[in-house]
């Protein structure tokens, strides 16, 4: 992974080199904690020693029964479903990988209507086996395959922890099941038993991935200008502080556009406490120039814009045209394209002086997907670090989970009380 920060400098809100420089003391400190909780594989660093944890051999081994089926189907929300996405989507080009990370009746039904279920394998993921969509769209899924006269025991594989209720379901139905990764925390386990086995099914390279991420390990070092991960994390760290609350990840690519979903949860779930954090914005290049831009150059000066791309990809070329005005497209290629518009963008962000910062990978495969994720995972940790809030835990989402519990009679909860007592001020 190459990030260059040159755009992030001297914009508005102002990071200058020298204070890049003494932050870098900073990250030294960070790097040397980082290092003693992967060591000790403590909860949360942990996921930084995944590339070396991770047996891919036996993740191949948990899907060699399910060959080559027409469809894939992950079961599972936030963590337990972005990394899948992320990864089908950048790396899984002619797998038919879809989520069900929501609840929403017309959506579910659509889908398990469109699907050739006989056909399908379902990998239901839950970290604590309890959360509610993920065990209720399984319930939808399980009772869709019976009605189609499919034995859904035969097409479903689990990813879960030790208990809980999709253990359980697991161990009745001698259903195929992994253990998620001990310490590691849903936002970090793409690069592990949560997303690969959808990565294997879609033919993936897990070798390749994981010494992409691997390599990406290696670099990390106790200073932000040897180590591209802490880079990007120190710099988005230093301008948040700033005043660049907003962080529009914008990767020119359309097979990365999972990749700003899963940044988005990576980002907000672990730096979001305490008061302070970087709102992830998604967005995709060349697309929301059309869009965003407008208020990226010309709003507010509270962000930072990441622009992310492949340095090689394939490309289509532009056939010759004889049309007024379009001979500068005609013979030329839509990579060409994209990538004059990635550079002009980038260019258009400085003169409005709004920083900007520049992620590439040779390409969008195998090794490439590996260091992205990994980058940025450890610059999260990094961000995370630094920030001195508690990178690995989501205290703030259980207050709403315990509400919609409570409402639906699934126990007591103050919460649920809370939701009959909203102000009203109905305009109709
Ligand atoms: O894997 P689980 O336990 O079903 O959780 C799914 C997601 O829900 C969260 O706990 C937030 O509610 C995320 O941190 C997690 O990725």
């Amino acid at each position: 992974m190459y990030v260059d920060l040159g755009n992030a400098l001297d914009a508005e809100p102002r990071l200058t080199r020298e204070a890049l420089d003494r932050l870098d003391e900073r990250v030294a400190d960070a790097h040397d904690r980082i290092a003693r909780g992967r060591e000790h594989a403590d909860h949360g660093y942990a996921a930084l020693n995944l590339p070396d944890t991770v047996d891919p051999d036996a993740i191949r081994a948990s899907v060699a029964d399910f060959d080559d089926p027409a469809a894939v189907l992950t079961v599972g929300i936030g963590g337990s479903a972005l990394g899948a996405a992320t990864l089908a989507e950048a790396l899984g080009a002619d797998l038919a990988h879809y989520i069900l990370d929501n609840v929403d009746p017309a959506h579910v039904r659509s889908l398990l209507d469109s699907l050739p279920l006989a056909d399908t394998v379902v990998h239901v993921v839950s970290r604590s086996g309890t959360t509610a969509e993920t065990l209720a769209n399984f319930l939808v899924v399980r009772e869709a395959m019976d009605r189609a006269g499919v034995d859904w025991t035969d097409r479903t594989l689990v990813t879960t922890g030790e208990d809980g209720n999709l253990r359980r379901l697991a161990d009745r139905h001698d259903l195929p099941a992994l253990d998620v990764p001990a310490g590691v925390p849903g936002r970090f386990s793409a690069l592990s038993t949560v997303a690969l086995p959808v990565a294997a099914l879609g033919g993936a390279d897990l070798d390749e991935l994981l010494a992409g991420a691997r390599a990406e390990a290696d670099r990390l070092s106790g200073s932000l200008f040897d180590a591209p991960a802490y880079a990007y994390g120190a710099a988005c760290y230093a301008l948040e502080r700033r005043g660049a609350g907003v962080n529009a990840v914008m990767p020119y690519a359309e097979s990365l556009e999972f990749f700003a979903e899963w940044f988005a949860q990576l980002w907000a779930e672990s730096l979001g406490k305490d008061a302070v954090g970087q709102t992830p914005a998604r967005a995709l290049g060349a697309t929301d120039q059309h869009s965003q831009l407008q208020l990226y150059r010309a709003g507010p000066r509270d962000k930072l814009v990441t622009l992310v791309r492949p340095r090689e990809r394939p490309d289509v070329p532009i056939p010759e045209t004889d049309l007024d005005g379009l001979s500068y497209l005609g013979g030329g290629s839509l990579a060409a394209l994209l990538d004059a518009e990635f550079e002009a963008t980038e260019a258009s962000l400085a003169a409005a002086r709004c920083p900007n910062i520049r992620i590439e990978v040779d390409r969008i495969d195998e090794r490439g997907v590996g260091e992205l994720l990994y980058g940025m995972e450890a610059a999260c940790v990094c961000y995370g670090e630094l920030a001195g809030v508690e990178t690995f835990t989501q205290p703030a989402v259980e207050w709403g989970k315990r509400a919609a519990r409570g409402l639906l009679g699934g126990g007591d909860f103050p919460e649920a009380e809370a939701v009959g007592e909203k102000r009203r001020l109905l305009v109709e």
